[in-house]
């Protein structure tokens, strides 16, 4: 049976890098044309560590997304080895922060003032499980002899798996998972342990980066990984588990920063996101277990309602244009150029 179009309940995007300034200007709208909420990532320059400074982000963010005024960005704080229980606690009960983000230093982009050794913030988890807070994970290690296809699993034994034993209570988000070891391990752990999976990690592999010359725009962290753990990925998304669910992990950088000789990890995918999930499940035959995916299993395991609104998907082509914003900050969305099957109405 062929289907022409679909309607379900209002995704929400789990993991979105919307920037400050001029780039948040220019890349905000495309995630609220499509999405209820976001869980807005606090790695600014400087991070975002206190309520008061999300709630300004966060302000500054609904500017940007007046076109959107139902848009509700869902603001977290960065944590690091000095972050004071009470201030996350504090702005976790005020209704600013809605979840905590864990970077090891090091790890990512703007990760530097992360944290060095997770008994450093031993008292702010055991306060955020406290309060049924999430924790939201970047689970890669940084140590220099791991090689940096192996950060993800390698995180799995050496932090993820004893923090969830020291915290057995603790919501945890394994953030954009690249491996069949992390879909694997959160799928038979059986306390609070979730993850997102993003659309380029169940769309490419490792040699779409790498074989015919190097595509920056597919440069990611974490890195893409090998074809087996891509179809792992696609199973884990599409297996009808409550614990996966859409995180994009949009993150725009320049295109000068990217075609560079020392390239920025992110790749800017929030134009075009649904349309390319929705692909995903089309391919796998999983059509009706996409709205559980995209719109329930989120707000299911933060303790939040569903959308009210719903949207419509057509099965109608489209190009994916080569450019967004102005120079010299302007993007390259993922998928540049490609030729998309299904278009969101507007
Ligand atoms: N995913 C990325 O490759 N980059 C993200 C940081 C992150 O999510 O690790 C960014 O902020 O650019
Ligand atoms: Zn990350
Ligand atoms: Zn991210």
């Amino acid at each position: 049976m062929t289907v022409d179009s679909i309607t379900l309940i209002q995704p929400d995007d789990w993991h979105v890098h919307l920037r400050d300034g001029q780039m948040l200007k220019q890349v905000a709208a495309y995630t609220a044309r499509q999405f209820g909420r976001a869980i807005i990532m606090p790695n600014l320059t400087p991070p975002v560590i206190t309520a008061q400074m999300a709630s300004e982000y966060r302000l500054r963010i609904k500017q940007a997304t007046a076109d959107y005024p139902d848009f509700e960005p869902l603001m977290t704080a960065y944590l690091t080895d000095s972050t004071d229980p009470v201030e996350i606690t504090q702005g976790y009960k005020a209704g600013i922060f809605t979840a905590a983000k864990l970077y090891p230093a090091n790890a990512t982009t703007n990760s530097a003032a992360g944290v060095t050794d997770v008994r450093h913030i031993h008292g702010v988890l055991e306060a955020m499980q406290g309060i049924g807070m999430p924790l939201l994970v970047h689970g890669e290690v940084v140590s220099e002899d791991i090689d940096v296809f192996d950060r993800e699993a390698v995180f799995i034994e050496r932090i993820m798996d004893p923090l969830l034993k020291d915290f057995p209570e603790l919501k945890v988000v394994f953030e954009h998972i690249t491996t069949k070891d992390a879909a694997d391990f959160v799928a038979s752990h059986h306390g609070r342990l979730a993850a997102t999976i993003t659309v380029h990690h169940l769309q490419i592999n490792r040699n779409d980066m790498l074989v015919g010359g190097i595509k920056p725009h597919l440069y990611c962290l974490p890195v893409a990984k090998r074809e087996r753990h891509r179809q792992a990925l696609r199973l884990a998304a599409t297996s009808g588990s409550d614990r996966f669910f859409l995180g994009t992990d949009t993150a725009p950088h320049a295109v000068g920063d990217k075609e560079s000789a020392c390239g920025c990890a992110g790749i800017f995918s929030a134009p075009h996101a649904l349309e390319n999930y929705l692909q995903v499940f089309e391919e796998e035959q999983a059509l009706d277990r996409f709205e559980a995916f995209a719109s329930l299993n989120g707000p299911a395991f933060y303790g939040l309602p569903v959308n009210k609104k719903t949207i419509t998907l057509e099965k109608v082509i489209q190009t994916v244009p080569d450019s967004a914003g102005t120079e010299p900050l302007n993007v390259q969305p993922y998928r540049a150029g490609d030729i998309l099957s299904w278009r969101l109405q507007q």
